[in-house]
């Protein structure tokens, strides 16, 4: 059977130590999310994101926000005028899981056109 890509994929809920993802899983789905990083601890996948002003940042951020609230997985959020970084991790397993990888997918999702 062939996995579905990342972004047609849902979070689930993911709670405990078992469920962080080890440096060969991470190096593994690492491509398929082209241009997010890992933070300087790795705990996070980073991504910036750049606007025309700060209508369009917005828009962005609300559309975001709800498809993190429909997967119930959310990131931080760093805004300014035209540009807004976004970190996914998961608090509640200590650092990566596949649920961050979705969402990073997800959100390049949103601005595919
Ligand atoms: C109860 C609820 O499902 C959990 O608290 C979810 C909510 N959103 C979350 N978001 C992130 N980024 N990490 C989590 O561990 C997390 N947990």
């Amino acid at each position: 059977m062939t996995a579905q890509p990342l972004s047609a994929q849902h979070c689930q809920p993911r709670k405990g130590k078992e469920h962080a993802l080890d440096e060969a899983a991470v190096t593994a789905l690492l491509p398929l999310v082209p241009g997010w990083k890992l933070s300087a601890q790795a705990d996070a996948l980073v991504k910036d994101f750049r606007f025309e002003n700060f209508h369009h940042t917005l828009g962005f951020i609300n559309a975001v926000g709800f498809m993190a609230n429909h997967e119930d997985h959310h990131p931080d959020i760093e805004a300014g005028y035209g540009h807004c970084k976004l970190r996914w991790s998961t608090h509640d397993v200590g650092g990566l899981s596949l649920n961050d990888f979705i969402c990073a997918a997800r959100v390049d999702a949103l601005l595919e056109r």
